[in-house]
């Protein structure tokens, strides 16, 4: 094959794909911040064998019927329900993501962000800033206490186990429910198997880390949240289709339960005047959960290695792997 053409939808570092550029001729989208345009990403994949896509790029039937020569997607995530896996198939084009590599990062973040909900972070450094602190006081932004609590996760997969193993450090109770046990996180971190419901019922911390498919689409309802203890904190890095918006923030606003930290939305981005943002009980981050500089480069570097591989006509490192 003459030197294949690589499309990478969001501009790079040029020294992180070097490597890439020695094999391939790899065109980028000019922007960091602002997706590709669908209209230009239909374009070039016309001529395109390789892909390198952001999650939030379509990848469907319309787009890999106008691709005769692509052979690999590689998607910078770890979570691919952007893709259409089905399509790629009959298109024999392979779907690559990147497990593993950010499993660590984003259950650092998913603890931070329910130590700042519990603990009410954001609030108190909001209050301080716009000079509202004017003496101690014996409840003055008093939160929840993390240490000897339960928390309850939901998707107990590579990332969720990572963040159980956290909770083990603050002696937390770990429950979980996730579509086949865990044998590792039961026998080496004691955590325990709980249907859904149960586990609502009993965590303090609801943790979600769960994939968005049909199945776990809304799984988050007001029923959901009805059994949730009242003082219960509900954490989503999954994605937000997983959890039905509009039940979370009445569940919020009644009181059903205490405050929520949220990493992913309906919507990316999110629209500022949003009711969820209103909520003093939100901590509201924009999809960072994945997001640190040594991480992000990682990522970038296993989607150029498994499209040269591909390419070279071999075995990607991380094609997406659906049966776990
Ligand atoms: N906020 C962020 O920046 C990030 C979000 N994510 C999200 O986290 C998700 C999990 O990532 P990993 O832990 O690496 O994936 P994983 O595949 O290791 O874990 C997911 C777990 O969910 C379970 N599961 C799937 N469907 C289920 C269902 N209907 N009921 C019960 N359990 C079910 C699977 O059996 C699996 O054990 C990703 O799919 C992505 O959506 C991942 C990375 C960063
Ligand atoms: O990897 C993912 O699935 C993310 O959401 C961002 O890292």
């Amino acid at each position: 094959m003459a030197i294949p053409k690589v499309f990478i939808t969001r501009r790079l570092p040029e020294k992180c794909i070097k490597p890439l550029q020695q094999v391939a001729e790899v065109k980028m989208w000019s922007e960091e911040y602002k997706p590709v345009p669908r209209e230009v990403l239909l374009q070039e994949v016309q001529t395109s064998h390789g892909l390198l896509t952001m999650l939030s790029d379509r990848v469907d039937e319309t787009l890999l019927a106008q691709a005769p020569q692509l052979k690999c997607v590689a998607n910078l995530a770890v979570g691919y329900d952007n893709i259409d896996l089905e399509a790629c198939r009959l298109h024999h084009v392979i779907p690559c993501n990147t497990p593993d590599v950010l499993t660590e990062t984003t259950a650092d973040l998913v603890f931070a962000l329910l130590m700042a909900s519990g603990r009410r972070l954001i609030e108190a450094n909001d209050y301080l800033k716009q000079g509202k602190w004017q003496e101690w006081g014996p409840f003055l932004m008093a939160g929840a206490d993390i240490h000897h609590k339960t928390i309850g996760i939901v998707g107990m997969g590579r990332i969720g186990t990572a963040v159980a193993r956290r909770a083990q450090g603050f002696a937390m109770n770990v429950i979980y429910h996730n579509r086949r046990r865990n044998v590792e996180a039961e026998s080496e971190l004691g955590a325990r198997f709980c249907g859904f419901e149960s586990l609502l019922e009993t965590a303090d911390f609801v943790v979600n880390l769960i994939p968005y498919t049909e199945t776990t689409k809304g799984l988050f309802n007001q029923n959901a949240f009805t059994k949730m203890k009242k003082t219960a904190l509900f954490i989503n890095a999954g994605r937000g289709a997983t959890v039905d918006e509009d039940a979370l923030y009445q569940a919020l606003l009644e009181g059903e339960i205490a405050g929520a930290g949220l990493d992913v939305f309906s919507q990316e981005p999110i629209p500022k005047e949003h009711p969820l943002l209103t909520l003093e009980q939100v901590v509201a981050l924009p999809h960072i959960g994945s997001a640190s500089v040594e991480t992000r480069k990682q990522m970038i570097s296993l989607c150029c290695k498994n499209l040269m591989r591909t390419l070279a006509g071999e075995k990607p490192i991380t094609p997406i792997e659906t049966s776990r």
